[in-house]
């Protein structure tokens, strides 16, 4: 991005006025000293009738940590966020559907910020829609595998089941084992837990459907990769008033409040895992990438804000790498981060988010684990780290990790705060003589 000219370039102040993107710079106190008209009218929404004229004033309400951020967090090269996200709620009748931005912002000297905004709204749209048909469609189709259909009640447990419908396939479960059992149970161990099925109920309400996929569990104890599909049920007429008027003096018969979807799709799981490890899997370890950890991260704060519960986070840095890299060569180090991707696939459960961050950098988010668990797991790593052997030429290469941890708090305003915190943890076990664990300082 190059810097915006000063004001009195007109022609080339013509030329910013007229690009479909918004463009803003302003000081460091937010003044704006410039916004073309793509900008103005993307920002009025947030305006409140006011004047444009401080840039974190508009935004206070949506992303009230920006200022902070703007100040004590730029990469080297000035940036200080991109395609960041901002949803601005519908407000009919002005504005009936609400409007998805992406902003970006770069310091570009001293005093100087320019934030470039763009309308993403339709696009968010056309997404979110493609999304739902492959998810309707991928729901009713036959298949080759089983599928079953039933219903879930508020609290994510099983009321009703038909697992063997007209394919005659069934998934392994008969009526009277399912019936009864919470969700989080027809998966296999450590894939989701009984608050991640609360969430996607919550999403479901908020979207009209919730579709993902993972591992579940016959009662033989055998494994199937399943996509299993939510959607709300709308109570209409005659069920809508039983509901509201239970029985008196008997326990009401759980209702069923959103229809459940499950399919086995073993057989599709190879090309979805090829095209899904393209696009979120770092390409050297195979474990999730810088871009999935911060998405993933970002929907865990919103689920948080939604419902706190606990929710920790490590970050894993492999000690004196720098030292591997020079004495055994970069393949030797290479290999060091490979094992290590591996040790943290074995250690953590499904429903972790385990990534490699940067270089020799590792997090893992580790939803509903308060920290005394969180400190117990990243020692349980730490150790098994520091008795491992990497064979490298033949030749067996010792290596250790030093581990930050933190836990979430309601004084954590977003995923930077939290990293931090888990970093600072992070350089005092450096500091205290590395293949140590820190928690909060
Ligand atoms: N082999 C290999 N090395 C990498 C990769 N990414 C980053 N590095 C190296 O990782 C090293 C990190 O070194 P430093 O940040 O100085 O840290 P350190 O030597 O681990 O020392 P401490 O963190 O203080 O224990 C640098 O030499 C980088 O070149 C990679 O993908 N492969």
């Amino acid at each position: 991005m190059n810097p915006l000219p000063e004001p009195g370039d007109a022609a080339l102040l013509e030329l910013l006025y007229a690009v479909p993107v918004g463009l803003v710079q302003f000081d460091e106190d937010g003044r704006i000293a410039l916004i073309n008209s793509m900008a103005a009218q993307l920002l009025l929404p947030l305006s409140d009738g006011a004047r444009l004229d401080n840039f974190y004033a508009l935004l206070d309400g949506l992303l009230p940590s920006l200022r902070a951020q703007a100040l004590t967090r730029q990469s080297p090269d000035g940036m200080v966020c991109d395609g960041l996200r901002i949803e601005i709620e519908a407000d009919p009748p002005r504005r009936p559907q609400s409007q998805i931005l992406t902003l970006a912002i770069k310091k570009i000297s001293q005093g100087r910020l320019v934030a470039t905004l763009k309308d993403i709204s339709a696009q968010v749209r056309r997404e979110r829609q493609l999304q739902r048909n492959e998810a309707w469609s991928h729901a009713i189709h036959p298949g080759t595998r089983g599928r079953a259909l039933g219903g879930i009640d508020e609290r994510g447990v099983v009321v009703d089941w038909d697992g063997e419908p007209t394919t005659g396939k069934g998934l392994g479960h008969g009526r009277d084992t399912v019936i009864g059992r919470p969700l989080a149970l027809l998966y296999a161990d450590g894939a989701i837990t009984e608050e991640r099925v609360l969430d996607r109920l919550r999403e479901a309400d908020l979207n009209g459907w919730s579709l993902d996929e993972g591992w579940l569990q016959r009662d033989d104890g055998s494994r199937y990769w399943g996509s299993v599909l939510l959607v709300p049920l709308r109570l209409h007429g005659a069920d809508a008033e039983a509901d509201a008027d239970p029985v008196p003096g008997g326990d009401p018969a759980p209702v069923a409040r959103y229809t459940l979807v499950i399919r086995d799709i073993s057989d599709q799981r190879a090309s979805l895992e090829a095209h899904r490890r393209e696009s979120a899997c770092d390409h050297l370890t195979g474990i999730a990438n810088r871009r999935t950890f911060f998405d993933a991260a970002e929907l865990e704060l919103l689920r948080w804000r939604r419902a706190p519960r606990p929710l920790s986070l490590l970050m894993i840095d492999a000690d004196r790498f720098k030292r591997i890299n020079d004495r055994h060569g970069h393949a030797a180090g290479d290999a060091v981060l490979r094992h290590l991707a591996v040790l943290l696939s074995l250690t953590f459960r499904q429903v972790d988010v385990a990534a490699r961050i940067g270089g020799e950098e590792f997090a893992v988010l580790l939803p509903s684990t308060a920290l005394g668990p969180a400190l117990g797991v990243a020692e349980r790593l730490r150790q098994a780290v520091a008795d491992a052997e990497v064979a490298v030429d033949g030749l067996p290469l010792r290596y250790t990790v030093s581990i930050g941890v933190a836990t979430m708090d309601d004084t954590i305003e977003d995923i930077g705060d939290l990293l931090k915190r888990a970093d600072k943890a992070l350089y005092a076990a450096k500091a205290a003589g590395r293949n140590l664990v820190m928690g909060p300082l």
